[in-house]
């Protein structure tokens, strides 16, 4: 059903406005973050996550990237505060990378990416009836941007990377019970945010992002295991190894980063 999207040179980042002309939007991202022009704004509190009772429920290749889901049925698990004017409700996780030995995060600061970029996606259930509903609205979603650098094993992460095999193929799952990302923060909760965008098609411009200020540490071979992942699934002839699935900054335009204290 028409020409689907991807991060090819035919089909990538570049191609994107073709079919969705919002990627040209005023609100697009991921962004370049400089560090020195963001506006420190004393009326910006912490942020809270409360997961500590949040479901997760399955892994899934969902062609462009591995994403685990949580039970969104209650406001079990949320994160509240900071430029947040409401709780919104934990929804998923997946992860942007590169290829072996280059960049990979979907943000970058003062111009230098990091190897990957983890997105907790949360969604404003107070003011939408679906997640759904909230991921086309200008305040419907809030999502936590976590930096993954290269450095020692990640003590967690294996939780994941052990799981991959059994994702492969794009349309692939299986159940993933018992995670609680809280296990993938890093340990201050120091961020910049700035209202933005889905950064996939299509691309809608409903994500208050914030951006933690400080990195988690995998390891390259913890990151390597992702590339073991493919875009396509297990009945199609091409094999592609799903690796730098990230779309690169885009344009300011009039808006402004905010960084907590
Ligand atoms: C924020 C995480 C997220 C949500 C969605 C996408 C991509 C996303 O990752 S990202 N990197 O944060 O932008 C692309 C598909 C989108 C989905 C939000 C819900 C939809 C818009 C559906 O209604 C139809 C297509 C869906
Ligand atoms: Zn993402």
């Amino acid at each position: 059903t028409g020409h689907h999207w991807g991060y090819g040179k035919e089909d990538g980042p570049s191609a994107w406005h073709r079919q969705y002309p919002v990627a040209k939007g005023n609100r697009q991202s991921p962004i370049d973050i400089i560090p020195n022009e963001a506006r420190r704004d004393s009326t910006l509190g912490p942020i809270f996550l409360k997961y500590d009772q949040c479901r997760s429920l399955n892994i899934a290749n969902n062609g462009h990237s591995v994403v685990v889901e949580f039970d969104d049925s209650d406001d079990r698990s949320v994160v509240l505060g900071g430029p947040l004017d409401n709780p919104y409700r934990l929804k998923q996780f997946h992860f942007h990378w590169g290829g072996k030995g280059c960049e990979g995060s979907e943000h970058t600061v003062a111009g230098v990416g990091y190897a990957s970029e983890l997105h907790v996606v949360h969604w404003n259930a107070v003011k939408y009836k679906t997640y759904n509903d909230a991921a086309a609205a200008p305040d419907g979603l809030a999502v936590l941007g976590i930096f993954l650098e290269l450095g020692d094993d990640h003590r967690w992460l294996h939780m994941i990377t052990d799981a991959l095999y059994m994702v492969k193929f794009k349309g692939s799952a299986t159940d993933f019970k018992g995670f609680n990302p809280k296990c993938l923060l890093p340990s201050s909760l120091h961020y910049w945010t700035y209202l933005g965008s889905l950064t996939t098609p299509p691309l809608h411009e409903s994500v208050t992002w914030i951006v933690l200020k400080e990195p988690i540490v995998v390891s390259e071979k913890q990151l390597g295991m992702f590339r073991m992942l493919q875009f396509n699934g297990e009945e199609e002839d091409q094999r592609m190894r799903m690796e730098n699935n990230f779309r690169p900054p885009q344009n300011l335009k009039e808006r402004i980063v905010r960084s907590s204290n």
